[in-house]
């Protein structure tokens, strides 16, 4: 590991202003004092409920809003400086994202051969015997067969193979850190573990980096070393995915495991099995809230923001 992350979100914050037609303006604090990093050729979940920010930062990382607070670095170059059209293009080649609708990225006028040739051509320079190499290469990467994908619609294939389609597109233009929100929320649970899988081989065959943004606790570990908690706004928990999923700290995050009906996932509940903050959510909820106070440090490298222990204060 090289010591500059390849991605640092440090102290971001993002307040939306909404002007309704009607009545008064209000804020939306949708990311609050969030700090995370990835390092080159891992990867970081950043797990939550609807509406808990965990878009609010994919969105932030692929430059679609300014932030109100904190930067976003990629290789230690703050991405807010990012200027003129070479390097606004190589960043966005560098950073792709692949959405939870494997159908919606893709033209449905368009083959699979011209959604991958294109970006190699565009990108890449490439043409002829260097193309069809390349284009073979990137169906490779992702498993699928190019005489049988090739000359298809989109709408030929499957979902799982649609979000292979995108994932090759991805490694078409050259990206180096993947954005992946909710990848595999659309997809029967059958074939989750194999697109996951696949990002997996990504990561470690290819080097690519993965920010991977899921509702779902219990992928997080078949892809992500590390694992970010959210909830409004804020990270609660943080660490290494192992440590986080069977050592969890922060009531929400017991919530959130608690929800899982995954048996492989190794998490070591409480006699209820986390029942009583289930039941409780809207205290646990109250306690996640809260400012950030200064995290504690429960095991090397995992941090919690509140311990059980706040929640009768909360
Ligand atoms: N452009 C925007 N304008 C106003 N509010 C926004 C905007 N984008 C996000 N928000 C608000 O910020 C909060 C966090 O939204 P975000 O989309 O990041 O959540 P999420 O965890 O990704 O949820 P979901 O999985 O439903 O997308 C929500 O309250 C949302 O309504």
């Amino acid at each position: 590991m090289t010591d500059t992350p390849l991605l640092e979100i440090d102290n971001a914050s993002k307040v939306f202003h909404l002007k309704p037609m009607f009545g008064a303006g209000k804020e939306v604090v949708a990311m609050r004092n969030v700090s995370l990093s990835i390092h080159k050729g891992r990867a970081l979940a950043v797990v939550g409920e609807s509406g808990s920010g965990k878009s609010t930062i994919g969105r932030a990382v692929t430059r679609l809003f300014e932030l109100s607070e904190g930067e976003v670095r990629f290789k230690g170059r703050n991405i807010a400086d990012i200027k003129g059209r070479a390097e606004e293009l190589a960043y966005s080649q560098a950073v792709q994202m692949v959405f939870q609708d494997p159908f919606a990225a893709l033209n449905p006028a368009h083959t699979i051969r011209h959604h991958l040739e294109r970006p190699l051509k565009l990108h890449k320079k490439l043409s002829g015997s260097g193309l069809a190499d390349a284009v073979g290469g990137v169906l490779a990467d992702v498993e699928l067969d190019p005489s049988v994908t090739l000359e298809k619609y989109p709408h030929e294939l499957s979902g799982g193979q649609r979000q292979r389609v995108n994932l090759a597109r991805a490694l078409a233009v050259g990206a180096e850190l993947i954005v992946a929100d909710e990848p595999t929320s659309m997809l029967d649970v059958s074939i989750r573990k194999s697109v996951l899988g696949l990002m997996q081989r990504m990561k470690a065959e290819r080097g690519i980096t993965f920010l991977y943004i899921t509702h779902d606790i219990a992928t997080a570990h078949y892809l992500a070393e590390d694992t970010a908690v959210m909830f409004g706004g804020q990270v609660v928990e943080w660490g290494p995915s192992e440590s986080v999923i069977s050592n969890p700290q922060h009531a929400y995050t017991k919530v959130l495991l608690s929800a899982v009906p995954d048996p492989n996932v190794r998490f070591v509940a409480d006699a209820d099995g986390g029942k009583a903050f289930a039941e409780n959510i809207e205290k646990v909820r109250a306690l996640a809230r809260r400012a950030a106070g200064l995290p504690v440090e429960v095991e090397p490298g995992h941090f919690v923001r509140h311990r059980f222990e706040d929640m009768d204060a909360a």
